[in-house]
């Protein structure tokens, strides 16, 4: 049987996909991260990209690769809460089904704060903010609708309005990063346990990133034109993520695990 591994479709992975070639014997899957981390556990597929709350509650059934991350150190432009009344104010907000990470971050912040808000299920987008107060995206969806709120693509990312389209947009990894000063990781690599990652695999992975990351512009153009996104935006947007798990990233998955009670032993492979 083919190795079968598990991506999301998201620009945030391209970086890491766009020039990985599946050879005879590997297969690549594609689907939204709460269904790769189902797949994962459910071996569907042998090693997949997984959210980090996912793996957290996991721990000891799955293993992550140890330099594989998808990370930010401040703000990540994709995982938003679009909101029409200040973060406060918050109290019916629909969120996404594609992420339990996310959810549980957004959870986490608000309760930091002492904000008592009900989070429901709703396959929405900002046409939800109709109903509810706030809106939670993330990925490409994400991205879209705050590309789409921009009138103009701004020279520097500190020229990034603050209220466009007239919303709030809470960019939850940068208020994490407030909150705490650290990175947030949304995604690791990982297998079932006990089931060790072929190295010729995590060789693949490795060249596919070493490249996309040397050649991000290519990527970039890509994903600029199949998101309709300004490509300056989406290079940006890119280049801002941190792909290797490096000790801060580690220390920002601690605290994250720490704060919604799932603190345990961390245990990489060694490949
Ligand atoms: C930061 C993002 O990264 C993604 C977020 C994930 C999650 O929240 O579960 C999983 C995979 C990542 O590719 C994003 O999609 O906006």
């Amino acid at each position: 049987m083919a190795y079968r591994i598990g991506l999301p479709h998201y620009a945030n992975t391209a970086p890491l996909v766009h020039f990985l070639e599946a050879p005879r014997g590997v297969e690549l899957r594609f689907g939204v991260p709460t269904e790769l981390n189902r797949w994962l556990a459910e071996g569907e597929v042998d090693l997949s990209l997984v959210s980090s709350q996912f793996y957290l509650e996991a721990r000891g059934a799955l293993r992550a690769l140890p330099d594989f991350s998808v990370a930010v150190l401040g703000a990540v432009y994709s995982v938003n809460l679009f909101h029409k009344r200040p973060w406060e104010e918050l109290r019916r907000i629909a969120i996404t089904s594609e992420s339990a990470t996310s959810v549980r971050l957004l959870g986490h912040l608000l309760e930091r704060s002492g904000v008592e808000a009900e989070l429901e299920p709703a396959p929405v987008g900002l046409e939800g903010l109709a109903t509810y107060d706030g809106v939670l995206l993330i990925g490409d969806r994400a991205l879209a609708a705050y590309a789409g709120l921009l009138e103009h693509t701004p020279a520097s990312v500190h020229d990034l309005p603050r209220r466009p389209g007239g919303y709030y947009v809470t960019d939850l990894a940068m208020r994490w990063f407030r909150a705490t000063r650290l990175p947030f990781v949304f995604a690791l690599w990982a297998t079932r346990s006990g089931e060790q990652p072929p190295p010729e695999v995590v060789a693949l992975l490795r060249h596919a990133r070493r490249e996309g990351l040397g050649r991000l512009g290519e990527v970039a153009a890509a994903e600029s034109a199949r998101l309709g996104i300004p490509a300056p935006l989406l290079q940006h947007y890119l280049w801002n993520f941190r792909y290797h798990l490096e000790p801060p990233d580690r220390l920002g998955l601690a605290a994250f695990a720490e704060a919604v009670g799932l603190l345990g032993p961390e245990e990489y492979w060694s490949v």
